[in-house]
């Protein structure tokens, strides 16, 4: 059978004789990425897309104002929902839905952006029988839109500071949801500031004058018909962002707003009508929405690192800058060891970035699954998982991604190229769902008891197993057969153990010495924060060799494990100070290191091409004029650049208002 390389009729030669050069299927591939059934059905939906008009952008969205990029995302989101039965197999599977999303709407945003990633999984989580019957069938029926406010003008992060109340009123059975202060408003949410009609609001959970801490509530704040908020509301738009600006993330205020009762998610902690309280059967189960997006984040940023790798790979390849050997012409900007050394290790990233957003999906659906059943044990550790991951996955991302856009010269810099509104979107990926340093903090918690455990001999959990495994005093990179990636792998685990066995013991030498725990913590925070780094890192490389070992066929295995050994040498020279401190590797490995990864970027330059067509991201959803897939790029920037709403006229009023009387009054100055 003849390999698929992705020719079609009108492309760019050069990019022909690329994907000529592939050793593997690049379907095969896509397979391999996205599981064979989900890449038939995005290869299948992107054509159903591409023949209904009514779901193209009406014009590039990079030349309109917030308002028209509103209204543009809300027409399609709701054609898409109109024809959804029609392209996708299955609306309930949210990798197809998010794909269906990602050619139709882009990514930046859309009236229904939180209600599906988190209004909606907070109300499968938290919501009991008879209140999801009331809120998530019409929800899942596109009856209301919801958000989820949380977040306030005073806190995001620490959570127990909320000051927004709900007060219970036994007398009217109903509770009273009140902002008492400026500080107290909400602030962030998605959608809020003029789609959403509903929100699942966080408050403190106030009976009898006692608090017991913040609590999920349902609450209308729009009618139905009008929209208008609804009374003792105010509610609107925070103004424009650095990117993601078709959402209009809101603010909200309650003047002793009521809702009845039932109105609490009452699946876990329950208020009844005496205003006798129920415990949860974990503290914080009701922060399953939040561990939901963490889990689906990993997999997103992959997407999103994929994109701007894919963009700047066949970006690399259609432009020629400069020669190599003199007198033999311009060469291929890809030709460049330093371009492939900029694009390479983030093409690798992207790939293992996807691995484990399905790796940490699978843990979320059975912890979800335990979770409907009371078992809450897996969730402190899919917490500590999906923390880790969060960081480091998203500041990995934006690193790279800022690789591809400065990969592509001046040409990265222009909206056309489709770079910086996906960046600005992975960026706030760092901030959005527990900023980076305060997840890393909590990853770290985790460790630290698993330091503890570890001691007394045992495992706090499959994840840091390794704890319990011996030091080796030298790394044998270099010293084993040429081929062999073993000792690698084990020199990610090496500096993992060893940074969190050094942390922890820095914490007890400053305990014994009589100090505080807390403040102990906080004098040994950045070092805590390395450590929860250094085992998520390690995570993704061991998942990394998961995937490679898990492929049966032969061409697929090899091209895949091209780009983890690229992966292994990359980060770990990249981390290289940790293993250095303790002579773990010498200068002669580092070099060994070095080199062979020089070598790989040769081995990997003649597939680059198709390791990025394997995303099988269409041009629809990749919106970059530098990304196209057929290459031709120059005639397609000039097209773009001639829709600049600047370009409307051969002069512009600004010129006559200002610059040509102040041009007009320096020529006379000079005449007198
Ligand atoms: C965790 C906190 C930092 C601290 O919480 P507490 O103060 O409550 O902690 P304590 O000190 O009391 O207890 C610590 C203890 O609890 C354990 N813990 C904490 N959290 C959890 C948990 N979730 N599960 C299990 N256990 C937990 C912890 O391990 C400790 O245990 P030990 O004591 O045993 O050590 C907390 O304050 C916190 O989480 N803060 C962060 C707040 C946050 O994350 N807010 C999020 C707000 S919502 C938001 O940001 C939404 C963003 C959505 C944006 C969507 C954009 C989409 C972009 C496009 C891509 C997707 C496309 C989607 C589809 C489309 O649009 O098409
Ligand atoms: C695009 C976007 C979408 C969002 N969508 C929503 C939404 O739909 N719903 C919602 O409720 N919220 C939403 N948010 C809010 C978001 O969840 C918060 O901004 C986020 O959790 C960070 O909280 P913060 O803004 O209070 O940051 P802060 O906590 O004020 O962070 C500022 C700095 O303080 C540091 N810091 C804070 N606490 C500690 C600590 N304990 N230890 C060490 N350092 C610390 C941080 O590391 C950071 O450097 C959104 C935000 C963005 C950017």
């Amino acid at each position: 059978m003849p390999l698929n390389k992705e020719i079609q009729p009108g492309d760019n030669d050069e990019l022909t004789r690329e994907r000529l050069q592939a050793t593997f299927d690049t379907q095969q591939m896509a397979a391999a990425l996205w599981g064979s059934d989900l890449a038939r059905k995005r290869r299948e939906l992107a054509k159903k897309v591409d023949k209904l008009t009514v779901l193209h952008d009406s014009k590039d969205m990079s030349f309109m104002t917030r308002e028209e990029k509103l209204s543009e995302n809300a027409r399609k989101v709701v054609q898409m929902f109109a024809h959804v039965a029609d392209i996708v197999e299955d609306p309930s599977d949210d990798a197809e839905m998010f794909h269906l999303s990602s050619n139709a709407i882009g990514h930046e945003g859309h009236p229904f952006g939180v209600h599906f990633v988190m209004f909606i999984p907070a109300l499968k989580a938290q919501a009991d029988d008879e209140q999801r019957e009331k809120w998530l069938m019409p929800a899942l029926g596109l009856q209301l839109i919801g958000t989820y406010a949380q977040t306030e003008l005073g806190h995001g992060t620490n959570l127990r500071a909320l000051e927004t109340m709900a007060t219970f009123d036994k007398a009217t059975d109903e509770f009273v949801i009140h902002t008492p202060t400026v500080t107290a408003l909400k602030w962030w949410p998605g959608s809020l500031g003029k789609s959403s009609n509903h929100a699942v609001v966080s408050a403190n959970l106030i009976i009898d004058g006692k608090s017991y801490g913040h609590h999920n509530f349902m609450v209308q704040i729009r009618d139905e018909n009008t929209h208008k908020p609804l009374k003792g509301i105010t509610v609107g738009d925070i103004g424009p962002k650095m990117a993601y600006n078709a959402s209009d993330n809101g603010f909200l205020g309650f003047d002793h707003h009521r809702i009845p009762r039932r109105n609490m998610l009452m699946r876990h902690a329950k208020v009844d009508k005496n205003g006798v309280y129920t415990k949860p059967p974990h503290a914080k189960i009701g922060y399953s929405a939040m561990v939901h997006v963490r889990s689906v984040m990993i997999g997103h940023q992959g997407m999103f690192l994929g994109s701007a790798s894919t963009i700047a790979i066949r970006y690399s390849l259609v432009r020629r800058q400069g020669e190599i050997k003199e007198g033999s012409g311009e060469v291929k900007i890809l030709d460049y060891q330093t371009q492939q050394h900029r694009l390479f290790p983030q093409l690798a990233r992207a790939y293992v970035f996807m691995f484990a957003g399905k790796e940490v999906r699978e843990l979320y659906q059975k912890v979800l699954s335990d979770m409907e059943k009371g078992e809450t044990t897996l969730l402190a550790d899919l917490h500590a998982l999906t923390s880790g991951l969060k960081s480091v996955v998203t500041h990995l991302c934006v690193a790279g991604m800022e690789q591809c856009r400065m990969a592509c010269g001046g040409h990265g810099y222009s909206r056309a190229s489709g770079i910086p509104e996906i960046w600005g979107v992975a960026v706030g990926g760092c901030t959005y769902e527990g900023e980076n340093m305060v997840m890393l903090l909590q990853l770290a918690r985790y460790l630290m008891k698993a330091v503890k455990e570890t001691k007394k001999g045992k495992s706090l959990g499959r994840l840091v197993d390794y704890l319990l495994l011996p030091q080796d005093r030298h790394s044998l990179i270099g010293r084993v057969p040429q081929g062999e990636y073993g000792p690698h792998l084990a020199a990610f685990e090496h500096i993992a153990r060893r940074q969190i066995f050094k942390v922890a013991d820095e914490l007890t030498k400053l305990q014994d010495k009589g100090m505080s725990k807390e403040i102990a913590w906080q004098k040994k925070a950045v070092e805590l924060q390395r450590a929860a780094r250094l085992h998520t890192r390690f995570y993704l490389a061991a998942c990394f060799h998961r995937k490679v070992q898990s492929v049966v066929d032969g061409r697929i295995r090899e091209a895949l494990a091209d780009l983890y050994h690229l992966h292994l040498n990359y980060e770990l020279l990249d981390m290289v100070n940790y293993a250095l401190e303790d002579a773990y590797l010498k200068a002669d490995q580092v070099d060994f290191i070095r080199e062979d990864m020089y070598r790989l970027l040769e081995t990997i330059r003649p597939n680059a091409i198709s390791l990025v067509d394997a995303f099988e991201f269409s041009d629809r959803e990749l919106r970059s004029v530098l990304g196209r897939r057929d290459g031709h790029v120059y005639e397609n920037l000039y097209k773009w650049a001639k829709e600049s709403e600047l370009n409307r006229a051969d002069v512009l009023p600004y010129f006559d208002k200002y610059l040509k009387p102040m041009m007009l009054a320096a020529r006379q100055r000079s005449n007198i």
